[in-house]
């Protein structure tokens, strides 16, 4: 008689709310009539520099003592006063919140870190002044974006958002407070998952937005009402925990990211199917088993969930077969060079890897002890210690960067997986 293996007994991740679900409501929540309260919120450093620059902009926002939910009180229209807004690292700060601030009236200088001045606005400041705002920026045209603004009529507008879809998810939180609502044509777009989340938390708060032809969006100025939102875990920040099933030959069950997510990056599971894990997704969790192999000698377009590219680069060098990923090259714009600073991690360990402008091809092959150089860039900590689970030879220079977008990252991962190492010191932000 022979016996069929039980399935492995599935370990549950507890991964926080998601970074974009919880910006876009805090933005959508300001600008509307009337109090939101938004459920089971992400508390890390890009959502409290977030929740700040509101606060500095004149919207009152308060934690529950009891659930940590957040009051968001809105000002029924775009911010009125001066003010000096921190962005800190926050891509979504400095893109979202400039044109809300165009919408209202006054003068607003949005500033941020050295990584963050280092990212583009220029698409952005452009696109504001055609539609009449005054704005300026710092001499390559990045941050510090000054916006004087005396509210908008808006009207037609063509957007460049190949550098980065938040362009454009900016430009459409804002436009149905502009007077003569918007419509907008998009010339090139990366990223498009994100910006139907958009659409759809806009929907939520009431506005009323149309996809004409492809590329094409009008907006009606409807402004927003107040809405109640629970935030849906980070589907980025779940694809450590489902890449370490795979890699590990468990079973990691994310509850919450169902069916109906709103994130595309739940599309990550389908990346590890084809690397031979087994996904099993219902109306509210997704589940990854994995055998412990990977197989590679596939080609995948990443393009669209390219915020989890890293994960699936830093586990390649265990595949049987050699891992092309393409379509990322706005990779090269977040928190690092992403395909730069991924491959010399993996040459630093001796994985032989080529990359192109959009492209970066990872072997297989063993591993040397190395340090990783994280850059300041939460990603890169969180991809390497998937890898660290099988290889266990490789320190973070920076570990306390996940605090970007999960704080209690190294607790969690090792609560679950009790190899990966605590690092010594806390992670930043709390509400
Ligand atoms: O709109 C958003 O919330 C985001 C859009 C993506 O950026 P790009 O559009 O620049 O690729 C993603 O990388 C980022 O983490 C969050
Ligand atoms: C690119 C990222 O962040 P942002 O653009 O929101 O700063 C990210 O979280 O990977």
């Amino acid at each position: 008689m022979t016996t069929v293996p039980a399935p492995p007994e599935a370990l549950h991740a507890r991964v926080p709310g998601s970074k974009s679900l919880t910006n876009r409501a805090l933005l959508l929540a300001a600008a509307a009539e009337g109090t939101s309260v938004l459920t089971a919120p992400l508390v890390s450093d890009d959502t409290m520099a977030f929740r700040q620059a509101l606060g500095d902009l004149g919207v009152r926002i308060r934690s529950s003592d009891d659930d940590g939910a957040w009051q968001v009180t809105g000002l029924g229209r775009g911010p009125r006063g001066t003010g000096r807004i921190w962005c800190a690292d926050a891509g979504t700060a400095a893109r979202f919140l400039p044109p809300l601030a165009a919408a209202g009236h006054g003068d607003f200088v949005f500033t941020g870190s050295d990584q963050l001045t280092a990212r583009p606005v220029a698409p952005l400041a452009d696109a504001l002044r055609r539609l009449g705002a005054q704005v300026d920026t710092g001499p390559d045209g990045t941050l510090p974006l000054r916006v004087h603004a005396e509210g908008l009529d808006g009207g037609e507008l063509e957007v460049d958002s190949r550098l980065s879809s938040q362009f454009l998810s900016g430009l459409l939180m804002a436009a149905p407070l502009l007077r003569g609502g918007l419509l907008l044509k998009v010339r090139e777009l990366v990223s498009r998952p994100y910006v139907d989340m958009t659409i759809a938390l806009m929907r939520q708060f009431g506005a009323e937005v149309a996809e004409d032809a492809p590329g094409g969006f009008a907006v009606r100025p409807t402004g927003y009402r107040a809405a109640d939102l629970r935030i849906e875990p980070d589907a980025s920040t779940a694809s450590y925990f489902l890449a370490a099933a795979a890699l590990t030959g468990r079973s990691v069950t994310v509850p919450g990211l169902g069916h109906g997510s709103l994130q595309g990056d739940v599309r990550f599971a389908e990346v590890l199917e084809r690397a031979g894990a087994r996904v099993r997704r219902t109306e509210d969790a997704v589940t990854v088993t994995g055998t412990g192999t990977l197989r590679g000698g596939f080609a995948v377009d990443m393009g669209d969930i390219s915020d989890t590219f890293m994960t699936l680069a830093a586990i390649a060098p265990l595949a049987d077969a050699p891992l092309t990923i393409h379509g990322i090259g706005h990779a090269r714009l977040k928190e690092s060079d992403r395909i730069e600073a991924v491959a010399r991690n993996l040459r630093a360990l001796g994985v032989r890897t080529d990359t192109g402008r959009d492209w970066i091809t990872v072997h297989p092959g063993a591993t040397s002890p190395a340090r990783i150089a994280c850059h300041r860039d939460h990603r890169i900590a969180m991809a390497f210690s998937v890898l660290n689970l099988r290889t266990g030879n490789l320190t973070l220079d920076d570990p306390g960067c996940v605090a970007k977008t999960f704080p209690g990252f190294h607790e969690e991962f090792h609560r679950l997986f009790p190899v990966h190492p605590l690092p010594a010191g806390p992670a930043r932000a709390s509400a």
